[in-house]
């Protein structure tokens, strides 16, 4: 169904009206009201839903592309967009309508931040007539002009930062408003890493994300897929983290996304941080493994394919849809029969069931966590979040970790990781679950040589963080059951 944000009508001056920005507004207010995801690469339901619609829309690639990138900027920037329309605009901006706020983020954000010039902001006035109203349309006209004004005469606002003397609060506020993330984590990251790297970490949580392709070593090897995408136009790299198995995509992602590389199993997008992860499970073909959190599976099918498809690989998830394409995915990657056994439930409901036979030879606990690690591509997460869920999800964790550890045979290998950056849910959950399980040990990863040595933490962890290794930020323990 169309509706009213993308019919090509004639708006105030005779102008027809710009249905990727018309889009561009429907997603943004979309995410504010249902929670959907920002990001349109990947496998997550709400990701597919958002791409059903583009086509709907019959938007083509290029303006698709546009709102994917406008939709994700907008949404991470929105703070501080936030804080120069609160200069400009004389009014609180909770009493602004959402449509309206929604164009006017927009056209600062393309203003400020995308080069868009001052002209194209009479595309965002003819928007806010058709879609909110005449005064509507009013406001945007004054605000965008007073800002492309004030932009040329290098007299548009700039957010202050905190001296380095003021309280933690005042820093982490100015920081959290001058690259646009929520005070709390910027509080936590400060005391952490200090002001200098947290900076760079929000920098890099507010640049376009990079992805990776894994190449499936089933069918073809890096090198040779290498040479035969790049004739189609695709710019690829080595990975510098695991250069077996991984390509780093410089550019022409959405060709290679439109082409048949993925349905017919040769590759699939996937950061070389989930890689590592699986390089130190390091399953062997003719083991059995369990993935206890596998969906919607890009960890199990790298470790299906490290096994050469050969003894038993458990997947289970507690969401049946997440799971859902997983078994026909395997088969497309060349799996044979009877290896993946796709198990959808609640790991407690089915420890039972899955402990008969002895227990597997390696366990992954790929735990749901706050995500920090990955907010470039989750643009919207970082307003999602809160300091509550953080202790609901290092208790799942933990309870999740217990389950698992049931099912690891004695001499078998539990690996426990996230794409958090937040210590409770990683060195501290495993600290925590040492203590209580004394039939299991940490294996350091440095002894192991499973890793590149840039990515591991002094105590062996992996953990790897987006501004300093351009990966998602991941963290991973290995753990040894006692013989
Ligand atoms: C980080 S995601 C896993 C990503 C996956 N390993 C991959 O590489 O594609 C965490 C998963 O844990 C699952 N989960 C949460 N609680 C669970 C439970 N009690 N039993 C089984 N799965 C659970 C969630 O549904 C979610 O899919």
């Amino acid at each position: 169904m169309r509706t009213p944000y993308h019919r090509d009508r004639t708006g105030s001056g005779g102008r027809v009206l710009d249905t990727t920005r018309g889009e561009i507004v429907h997603q943004l207010l979309r995410i504010e009201a249902e929670g959907a995801f920002a990001g349109l690469v990947g496998g997550s339901p709400g990701q597919k839903v958002a791409k059903r619609r583009l086509r709907r829309k019959e938007l083509d690639k290029r303006q698709q592309a546009r709102v994917t990138a406008a939709v994700a900027g907008v949404t991470r920037r929105r703070r501080r967009l936030d804080w120069l329309l609160q200069q400009l605009l004389n009014r609180p901006l909770a009493k602004v309508d959402p449509r309206l706020l929604a164009i006017l983020r927009l056209g600062l954000f393309e203003l400020t931040m995308a080069g868009k010039a001052g002209h194209a902001m009479s595309a965002h006035v003819d928007l806010a007539a058709l879609i909110v109203n005449k005064g509507a349309s009013g406001m945007v006209n004054a605000v965008l002009r007073n800002a492309v004004r004030q932009l040329a005469a290098g007299t548009l606002p700039e957010p202050a930062l905190a001296p380095a003397t003021a309280s933690l609060e005042a820093r982490a506020d100015s920081l959290g408003v001058a690259l646009s993330h929520p005070t709390w984590l910027v509080e936590r990251w400060l005391r952490r890493l200090g002001d200098q790297e947290t900076a760079e970490l929000m920098a890099a949580n507010n640049s376009e994300p990079a992805y990776c392709l894994r190449v499936n070593r089933l069918r073809t090897t890096a090198a040779a897929f290498k040479d035969e995408l790049c004739s189609t136009g695709a710019v690829l790299a080595e990975s510098p983290l695991l250069p077996e198995d991984f390509l780093c995509v410089e550019s022409g992602l959405a060709g290679l996304l439109r082409g048949a590389a993925l349905s017919d199993g040769l590759c699939q997008v996937q950061d070389h941080a989930a890689g590592l992860v699986v390089a130190l499970l390091n399953p062997q073909p003719g083991e059995a493994v369990l993935d206890a959190c596998a969906a919607p599976g890009g960890k199990a099918l790298y470790a299906a394919a490290r096994m050469g498809g050969q003894g038993r690989l458990v997947a289970v998830d507690r969401s049946a849809a997440r799971l859902r394409g997983l078994a026909e995915t395997g088969r497309a990657q060349g799996l044979p029969e009877g290896f993946l056994d796709v198990r959808p439930g609640d790991l407690q409901a089915l420890g039972e069931q899955l402990s008969a036979g002895g227990g597997f030879d390696r366990v992954l606990v790929d735990a749901p966590c706050s995500g920090t690690g990955v907010l470039t591509k989750r643009a919207d997460l970082r307003w999602r979040r809160t300091p509550l869920d953080l202790l609901d999800l290092v208790a799942l964790q933990a309870e999740l970790l217990d389950i698992a550890a049931r099912l690891v045979r004695p001499g078998g290998v539990l690996v426990y990781s996230t794409c958090s950056l937040e210590p409770e849910e990683n060195e501290e959950q495993i600290a925590r679950f040492l203590e209580r399980t004394p039939g299991f040990r940490l294996q350091p990863a440095d002894a192991l040589g499973l890793l590149p040595p840039g990515v591991l933490t002094p105590q062996g962890y992996l953990a790897t963080l987006p501004h300093r290794h351009a990966a998602d930020g991941a963290f991973a323990a290995r753990l040894l059951r006692a013989s």
